[in-house]
């Protein structure tokens, strides 16, 4: 699987038809439930797709549960599990979203493109007791300060930490050392210049 702004490459048609029908359930919802900006409704493909697809590829080998965190209309979440579902079948995809709509839609989405891998949990991450995942996700969720102690709560030991984070991500690296030990890796994104992935493990309070 490549994601570049141009698209995602080098997955089945099965794949791809889910990434389309994925599009079409979001134009279809987001009048009713606002699941992305409308401003960002006409390029849905290269604003949020691509820009989840990409962090498939950071997923470690033997990895069994991905925690996805305020998943809202399932970026990253079900992109995840539509890559998943050719890529990675062993893997088990959580969504956790504490808005009940959005949580409808979640479920609707997963069964109508067939996926059985994926479980959603319509409740605050703080509640949902701790899913001991390999890599646990969140995009535009928090300052990174908050998504540590959420990604604390959720992984398990060894797990990793993928955030997508915008220009300030130095700022909140800074803001959230004064609470927090972890190892980074700063991948840069290929859907915008200024924006990276954090890789985050070794995560620990201090
Ligand atoms: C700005 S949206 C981002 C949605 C999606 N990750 C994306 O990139 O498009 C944040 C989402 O997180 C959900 N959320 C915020 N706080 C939450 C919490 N404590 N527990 C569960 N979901 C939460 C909100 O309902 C909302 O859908």
């Amino acid at each position: 699987m490549t994601a570049s702004p141009g698209g995602i490459s080098d997955v089945s048609r099965e794949t791809s038809d889910r990434l389309d029908h994925l599009a079409a359930l979001l134009r279809k919802w987001n009048p009713a439930i606002n699941l992305v900006s409308r401003a960002t409704l006409d390029v849905l493909e290269s604003r949020h797709i691509v820009d989840s697809a990409q962090l498939f590829s950071h997923l470690p080998n033997g990895a069994r549960r991905w925690t996805d965190l305020g998943s809202g209309g399932g970026f990253p979440g079900l992109v995840i599990a539509i890559l998943a579902a050719e890529g990675a079948p062993d893997l088990a995809v959580d969504l956790i979203e504490s808005d009940q709509r959005k949580a409808v839609f979640l479920r609707t989405a997963a069964q109508e493109l067939g996926l059985d891998n994926v479980t959603v949990f319509a409740s605050r991450i703080e509640t949902v007791p701790s899913r001991q995942a390999d890599v646990v996700s969140a995009r535009a969720l928090a300052p990174l300060n908050q998504l540590l102690d959420f990604a604390d709560r959720h992984l398990a030991h060894g797990g990793i930490a993928l955030f997508p984070k915008g220009a300030r991500h130095e700022e909140e690296l800074d803001d959230a050392l004064a609470s927090w030990q972890f190892d980074v890796q700063k991948i840069p994104s290929t859907t915008d210049s200024q924006a990276v992935i954090l890789k985050i493990g070794g995560i620990a309070r201090v």
